[in-house]
């Protein structure tokens, strides 16, 4: 079964396109910004406050869930969808990044990767088999592949040698992946900021033909006009009826240059992690609600916003809660950061339906670089 994807519009003037995945478990409209749900849940809130905010896929991970609470643990308990009560699909990350950015201790190899438990200090190893193994007794809708990710900055020669392994670990995965099965399987593009890099490594998962393409080893530190050139180095070289998914991204800015330059998917901890330090955005900028200032304002985080948080209560509230520490504080800072992501695809979705994306970019844009 897998997915299917479609274009239902290419955009007049830039390369934004509205499209449909279908997954075993649902329709996604896209383009899409997927929460993340790392260790089965999204932080603070419940699967019907996800959905109700308007979310139809999250995101969870292999290497998290791998090591607790197990994922034979969850295939017994009837897959991922059943133990987290979430009935949309769900996208799982493969570990690639998390093994490289959380993991201490690892040993690299052409067969896989060792690595010891951020949580007890036990020894485990990754191979792409495994991961794709993981993925499917968890039950995603769409897994990704093993990959090496490259830090930045990352010399030529580093990111030529982590690229080639991870075209070789695609192939691996893809070799290992029951393709008739309800899970589908994405290959993640790499190659570092290097443009023959980008290119090599997105033929050769091209070849290997994937139901779609993860764009990794970017929103890694490099300054944005770098990622946004490396999208325009690879985006052309994936086919239109596939879906691109931007790894780890993003802000809201960003969601604007990717999807202009093609990408349909997009996931961020930005918005549940901001939530957490007091943080949400707003169409002004980023806003610290627990600093000082917010102490005597009664008006909304955002105005304009239509979220429950910003209907019902005021910065004043909310700055109270967090300096109190009480954990409504940042289940409310939650529930606005990821209305304000989800509300933000949907107006864009609707406006490039109606062929005004590139004037609502420009003008969401303004506001918000407004100092
Ligand atoms: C926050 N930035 C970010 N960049 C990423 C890049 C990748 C990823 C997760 C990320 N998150 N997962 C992978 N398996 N590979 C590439």
């Amino acid at each position: 079964m897998g997915i299917l994807f479609e274009v239902l519009k290419q955009d007049s003037r830039t390369r934004a396109r509205l499209g449909r995945l279908t997954t075993p478990h649902g329709v996604v409209e896209t383009p899409v910004f997927m929460p993340v749900g790392t260790q089965a849940t999204v932080k603070t809130m419940t699967p019907e406050e996800v959905r109700d905010l308007g979310a139809r896929i999250i995101l969870s991970n292999t290497y998290h869930l791998y090591l607790r609470p197990g994922h034979e643990l969850v295939r017994e308990a009837g897959g991922l969808h059943r133990f987290m009560h979430w009935n949309g699909p769900i996208l799982t990350d493969s570990g690639g990044f998390q093994v490289f950015s959380l993991a201490p201790l690892r040993k690299l190899s052409d067969e896989g990767v060792e690595f010891r438990s951020h949580i007890d200090g036990s020894r485990h190893f990754f191979t792409p088999e495994k991961v794709v193994a993981v993925q499917e007794a968890l039950g995603s809708d769409i897994a990704m592949v093993l990959d090496e990710c490259a830090p930045y900055p990352c010399s030529y020669k580093d990111a030529r040698t982590a690229t080639e392994r991870t075209t070789r670990w695609a192939a691996r995965a893809r070799a290992a992946w029951n393709s008739d099965g309800a899970t589908a399987l994405f290959g993640i593009i790499q190659g570092s900021v290097y443009r023959d890099l980008r290119e090599e490594s997105t033929r050769a998962l091209v070849d290997l033909d994937f139901p779609g393409y993860g764009i990794g080893g970017l929103s890694v530190g490099e300054p944005k006009p770098l990622m946004y050139e490396a999208l325009e180095w690879v985006i052309p070289l994936i086919p239109e009826d596939r879906p691109r998914y931007l790894m780890g991204v993003g802000s809201p800015d960003c969601l604007f240059e990717g999807i202009a330059r093609g990408v349909d998917m997009f996931d961020c901890v930005l918005p549940t992690r901001m939530a957490r330090h007091g943080a949400v955005f707003t169409h002004t900028g980023r806003l610290v609600v627990r600093n000082a200032p917010n102490a005597r304002d009664f008006g909304p985080l955002d105005p304009g916003c239509t979220c429950y948080t910003c209907r019902h209560f005021s910065r004043a509230y909310v700055h109270h809660l967090l300096r109190a520490g009480e954990v409504l504080g940042i289940r409310l800072t939650t529930i606005h950061n990821l209305h304000f992501l989800l509300d933000l695809a949907r107006r864009i979705r609707e406006a490039i339906a109606e062929d005004r994306f590139h004037s609502l970019k420009e003008q969401f844009l303004a506001a918000c670089l407004t100092p």
